[in-house]
């Protein structure tokens, strides 16, 4: 659906020029959720922008939904952009128009029959649960309920792509929680394939099904967020990751133990078995648990356990190949056999 390719973004500034996004390129699959992930000025919101080409690239293309963006101008490029709406963190609704208003603004810019519009703004506004707030003002909105109208407009004139930029960032927990709900049925249901960038590891884990992660610029990490969070490659990844999965263990715990330190990770069902206590047995081992989490990443167990494995040497070898072969990964963090 949306296809990147080699896209730089350079800005000239006073202090001279400045890379926004270097040579990227991405596949986004026809009804995914894709997130994009980094710190600030990793050039997130450079890239989400030359999706709809409101930066236009340097070099590179953009394709969306087989039309070659970076090849268009003007009145062609305004209608191939109404495939692609768009949200915003802090909304930008306009102040002085009503809910209905600020959606109905976005219908008659492009051009929709007149008299469907009314038809349409009351079909936006039961989508996205706002029905009672036709009449008032954004003033009148909570934060949750600005990004609504913010979703109902952008959803306007029926785009097949919608890119999200921090789109709950400025949002409580709890309303982040129900925007994220609303953004996966609209996904679902409308078939829209959803771009997102954010700086939250969980509203990934919580939405989407594949990933990338920024830095300078470039993207150094890409794949189904699943597999990412299973096995992160970049220091990076998983300083993202240990955001929200923390498996940190007190220095004075870690100077306590004696033997290897092991993290294991189990993929998908397996998580759930006694895979661990079958293997203390069977290499006649003691496992002194540290840390453990089991996470469920786009409904898939994902199993985490750090401990300390107390036996002989060679045992210890051996339960860890046995580990390995049973669909886990195993990683020694401290006190190396
Ligand atoms: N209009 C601009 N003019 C000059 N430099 C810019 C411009 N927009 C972005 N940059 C620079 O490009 C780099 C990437 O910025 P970008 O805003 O895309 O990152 P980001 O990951 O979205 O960060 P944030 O979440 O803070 O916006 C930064 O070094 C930034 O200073």
């Amino acid at each position: 659906m949306i296809e990147i390719k080699n896209l730089t973004k350079v800005y000239k500034t006073k202090k001279g020029e400045v890379k926004g996004v270097d040579n990227v390129s991405l596949t986004v699959k026809e009804g995914e959720i894709f997130g994009i992930v980094g710190y600030s000025g990793a050039g997130k919101s450079s890239l989400l922008r030359c999706i709809n080409l409101l930066e236009r690239p340097t070099s590179g293309s953009i394709t969306v939904d087989g039309t070659d963006l970076t090849s268009l101008k003007g009145e062609q490029l305004r209608s191939s952009r109404l495939k692609i709406g768009m949200i915003f963190q802090h909304f930008y609704l306009i102040s002085q128009k009503t809910v209905y208003e600020n959606i109905s603004f976005s219908l008659k810019a492009a051009n929709y029959p007149k008299g469907q519009v009314k038809q349409r703004v009351e079909e936006l506004l039961k989508m996205v649960g706002l029905s009672d707030k036709r009449d008032v003002y954004p003033s009148q909105l909570s934060g949750g309920q600005k990004q609504r109208v913010g979703i109902a407009r952008a959803l306007a004139n029926n785009p097949k792509v919608l890119l999200c930029d921090e789109a709950t960032s400025a949002l409580d927990p709890t309303t982040t929680k129900s925007i994220l709900t609303l953004l996966k049925k609209i996904n679902k249901e409308l078939n829209i394939t959803i771009v997102l960038i954010t700086h939250e590891m969980d509203v990934v884990k919580e939405i989407c099904s594949r990933m990338a992660i920024m830095q300078d610029g470039r993207v150094v990490e890409e794949g189904s967020v699943y597999d990412i969070f299973a096995n992160p490659h970049t220091a990076l990844t998983k300083e993202f990751i240990e955001s929200i999965v923390t498996l940190e263990i007190p220095e004075v715990i870690l100077k306590s133990c004696q033997g290897p330190i092991v993290k294991v990770t189990f993929k998908g069902k397996v998580a759930g078995e006694g895979v661990i206590s079958d293997t203390l047995q069977q290499f006649n081992l003691k496992g002194n648990f540290l840390h453990g989490s089991i996470e469920y990443i786009q409904e898939q167990p994902l199993g985490i356990f750090i401990m300390e494995l107390k036996g002989q040497k060679e045992e210890i070898e051996k339960a860890l190949n046995y580990i390995e072969n049973r669909a886990a990964q195993v990683e020694v963090l401290h006190n190396g056999l």
